[in-house]
C-alpha cells in the first residue's frame, strides 16, 4: 500500500497537460492544460449544502484528481456567494437512519482524502463559509477569500459539539488559544476579520484573482520533489489521522445518537424554519 503511494509519487510529472473527463454531477473538474492544476468546483444548487450525494461526488473527484496526477487541487464553488453552506441539514432533520450514517461517514471520507491528500491544496473561498463549508476551506493548506463573506464554525451556536476534525484543522491554521476560543464560541468572521487572525491568507476581489492566488500558491512547490514534499505533510498531520482512525467509529456513533436526540431534533427544526423565514421576510 505504502509501496505504491511511494512509486506513484516518483511517477509524477511536474506538469502535465491533460483534461479529465467530469463522471460526476455534482462537483466539477477542470484541469488547467498549462499549469496542470485542478480546479474542484462545488456545483450543487443553491447553496452548496453537503448532502450525501454532493459529498459522494466530492470523493470521487478528489480520488480522480490524484489518480490523474495532477499538479495541485483547487476546491472552490459555481455559486458567486456561497462557498457551502455545510452539512445539508435537511439530511439531520427527521433523519433517514441510513442516509444519516452515510452522511457522516461521506464527511469523515472527504475530510480524510483532502486532509491526507498528496497534492497541494487550496481553497479559493468566493462566499460564505460556514461549518461544513469552513471544514473545507481549512482541511486545505491554503486559503483566499472574498470580501464580505463570513467564514467559521457556527456548530456551538447551534447547540453541536465541533467533532475532532474541526479542531485538527484549527489547530493547523490558528494558534491553539485561538482556535479553542473560536470553536468553543461557535464564532463566525468576516473576511476582514479572517485575515486578521490567519483563518485565510489572503484577501482578493474577485473569484479570477482568488484562482491565481491559488494557483500561485501551488506553484511554490514547483521545484520541490513531489514526493519529499508529501512525506512532510503526511509526517505534519500524521498524529491527527491516527487519532482520527483511532476515534472515527465512536465519532459516527456520537454524531448518530446526537441527531437522533429529541432536544437536537428540536433545535434543528427550529433554525431550519428561522432559515426558511428569513428568506420569506427577504421577499416582502
Ligand atoms: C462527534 C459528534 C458529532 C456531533 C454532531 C456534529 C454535527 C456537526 C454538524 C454540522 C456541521 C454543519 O455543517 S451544520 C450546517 C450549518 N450551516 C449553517 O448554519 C448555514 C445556514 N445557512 C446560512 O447561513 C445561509 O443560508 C447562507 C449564508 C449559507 C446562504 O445565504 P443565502 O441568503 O444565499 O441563502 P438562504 O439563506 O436564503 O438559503 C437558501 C435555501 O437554503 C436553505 N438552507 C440554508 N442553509 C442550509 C443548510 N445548511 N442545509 C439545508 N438547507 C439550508 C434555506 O433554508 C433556504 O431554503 P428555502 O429556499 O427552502 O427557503
Amino acid at each position: 500500500m505504502m509501496r505504491s503511494k511511494f512509486l506513484s509519487l516518483l511517477i509524477r510529472a511536474p506538469s502535465v497537460c491533460r483534461s479529465m473527463s467530469t463522471a460526476t454531477k455534482l462537483t466539477t473538474i477542470d484541469v488547467n492544460d498549462k499549469t496542470g492544476i485542478a480546479t474542484l468546483t462545488l456545483n450543487r444548487s443553491p447553496i452548496n449544502a453537503l448532502n450525501v450525494e454532493l459529498l459522494q461526488d466530492l470523493n470521487e473527484s478528489i480520488k480522480e484528481i490524484e489518480d490523474n496526477k495532477s499538479r495541485g487541487l483547487i476546491l472552490t464553488s459555481s455559486n458567486d456567494k456561497v462557498f457551502s453552506a455545510g452539512l445539508d441539514l435537511n439530511e439531520m432533520y427527521r433523519p433517514d437512519k441510513d442516509r444519516a450514517r452515510l452522511l457522516w461517514i461521506k464527511l469523515q471520507d472527504v475530510w480524510l482524502a483532502l486532509y491526507s491528500c498528496d497534492l497541494p491544496t487550496a481553497a479559493a473561498i468566493n462566499g460564505y463559509a460556514p461549518a461544513g463549508g469552513c471544514l473545507l476551506a481549512t482541511v486545505c493548506e491554503y486559503r483566499v477569500m472574498l470580501p464580505k463573506c463570513r467564514i467559521g464554525f457556527n456548530e456551538t451556536q447551534l447547540g453541536i459539539v465541533p467533532p475532532i476534525f474541526c479542531m485538527f484543522n484549527f489547530l493547523n491554521v490558528l494558534p491553539r488559544r485561538v482556535a479553542e476560543r473560536s470553536l468553543s464560541q461557535g464564532q463566525m468572521f468576516t473576511t476582514e476579520q479572517a485575515l486578521q487572525i490567519g483563518l485565510v491568507d489572503d484577501v482578493v476581489s474577485s473569484k479570477g484573482e482568488a484562482l491565481d492566488k491559488c494557483t500561485k500558491f501551488i506553484d511554490t512547490f514547483a521545484k520541490v520533489n513531489p514526493l519529499a514534499r508529501s512525506l512532510a505533510k503526511q509526517q505534519f498531520r500524521a498524529a491527527d489521522l491516527q487519532r482520527f482512525q483511532t476515534e472515527r467509529a465512536k465519532d459516527l456513533e456520537s454524531f448518530l445518537a446526537f441527531i437522533n436526540h429529541p432536544q437536537m431534533q428540536e433545535g434543528l427544526g427550529i433554525y431550519l424554519n428561522s432559515l426558511k423565514k428569513k428568506q420569506q421576510l427577504n421577499a416582502v
